[in-house]
């Protein structure tokens, strides 16, 4: 069973230290194992980790908890048999896209005359014959992704690592670009025997994956596997790919861990939890377009985000942040509107303002926090100096700073507290300046 597994984490672990120099840990006693002939994708919100686990299995990162290991070798640095496809591209720009190419095989030693030929048949593969002589510059997105994937293709890699690597493009370049690297795996075009994605597209992961992971945040753990039994190529509009996509889409949009169980009351969130970075204008856009027709108070995810026009990487801090203010809730990959949640959507401006500042008193505690302190001081005013520092203890700082921001936002709009830019200070509202 062993020799069928190609990269085994165990109970691995990453703690990042902060600029301010407190530790933080990102990563928290994974377990994964890559089996041969399987692609597996990674998904979890931003930050939760991804692409540092990826680093881990690519050997860029060191581990520094539990075992990391690819055919049962420690990872202690890149391994020969293991490439990396960055959503960056990461292409030299003085060099030539053969050039760059070949890279990879000049750092393992292989002979020039032999660079030449492999790099040749790679760029034909990958369908970029004739552009070897062309400087990245010259080329377009995709084809610029397709020299990246061209280069780490070329070593005939093991394993193959992609981070975001379809996400700097165009939807239908994207597309085809995933569509082509799956024809090589499932024609047996590559040597590869894993392949393992990040991605931030639900629908992506779907179509690609034999098997999803979700990584929770705040640490990074994984909380959730969907094993994908389907032969590929797959029809996206086909029910079983609908109804996977809608589960995953209820698997990530669940409310951060403790996971509770049905009509439990969810344990509050900490003061110091990075609040979700979404904005009152989008609160507003996608509640309002939950409650008109054709949804009425409940929306199938999938189509919401192409109603709204808006990647899921914004709309989840968006859900997040609607879910978490008990406006609405989300269970088998649909939203639904609570019964204030829909009061909301039919209130006028003053009665929104005071329903938005009543739950973020009720749930978000750190502006609970912040108005305790304020209507305990005398002067009613405070500074945001010892909020950003407990929020520093647990992120970095422009996290803390972003989060605090966030807090500022909807206590400002819920009429909760204001905050003065020009002193950093938060004060009760209507309060005259000093
Ligand atoms: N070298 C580092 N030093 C300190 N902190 C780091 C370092 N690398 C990453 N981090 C922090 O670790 C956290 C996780 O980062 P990572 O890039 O792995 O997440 P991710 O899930 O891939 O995010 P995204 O989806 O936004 O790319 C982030 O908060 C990031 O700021």
């Amino acid at each position: 069973m062993t020799e069928q597994i190609l990269i085994a984490l165990e109970g691995v672990g990453k703690t990042f230290t902060s600029a301010e120099g407190a530790p933080r840990r990102i990563l928290d006693k994974v377990d994964f194992a890559l089996q041969k002939g399987e692609i597996v994708a990674l998904l979890g919100k931003s930050g939760s980790g991804k692409s540092t686990l990826l680093r881990i299995m690519a050997g860029l990162v060191p581990a520094d908890g539990g075992r990391a290991s690819y055919r049962a070798r420690p990872i202690d640095g890149p391994a020969p048999g293991v490439a990396m496809v960055f959503q960056s591209f990461a292409l030299f720009p003085w060099l030539t896209v053969q050039q760059n190419v070949e890279l990879g095989l000049e750092a393992q030693g292989v002979p020039p005359a032999e660079r030449e030929q492999r790099a040749d048949a790679v760029l034909e593969m990958i369908g970029l014959a004739g552009f070897g002589g062309a400087l990245p510059r010259e080329l377009s997105g995709g084809m610029r992704q397709r020299v990246g994937i061209a280069r780490a293709l070329v070593t005939n890699p093991d394993v193959l690592l992609m981070d975001e690597a379809f996400s700097a493009l165009d939807v239908l370049t994207g597309e085809t670009l995933r569509n082509d690297i799956l024809d090589l795996w499932d024609s047996n075009q590559i040597p590869t025997r894993g392949i393992v994605v990040v991605s931030h597209n639900i629908e992506e992961a779907v179509m690609m994956a034999d098997r999803i992971i979700i990584l929770s945040s705040d640490p990074g753990r994984i909380v959730s596997e969907v094993a994908i039994n389907l032969p590929r190529p797959r029809d996206v509009d086909s029910p079983r790919v609908r109804a996977l996509v809608d589960q995953v889409y209820g698997l990530m949009t669940m409310r951060p861990a403790p996971l509770v169980a049905a009509g439990a009351v969810p344990a509050p969130v900490q003061p110091d939890y990075r609040l979700p970075d979404t904005d009152i204008d989008r609160i507003e856009a996608v509640l309002d377009l939950v409650a008109q027709p054709p949804f009425d108070g409940r929306a199938d995810l999938p189509k919401l985000a192409e109603e709204a026009e808006l990647p899921d990487e914004e709309l989840f801090p968006t859900y997040e942040a609607m879910g978490m203010l008990g406006l609405s809730q989300v269970e088998s990959g649909d939203i639904m509107l609570t019964p204030l949640g829909m009061r909301y959507a039919g209130a006028d401006q003053q009665e929104r303002q005071e329903i938005f500042g009543r739950q973020l008193l009720a749930n978000v505690p750190l502006a609970a926090l912040v108005r305790e302190r304020l209507t305990a001081d005398e002067s009613g005013t405070v500074s945001e100096q010892p909020f950003l520092e407990l929020l520093e203890e647990h992120m970095e700082s422009d996290e803390a700073k972003r989060t605090l921001e966030i807090a500022v936002e909807w206590g400002r709009y819920g009429e909760v507290y204001e905050y003065d830019y020009h002193l950093g200070r938060l004060k009760l509202p209507g309060l005259e300046p000093k």
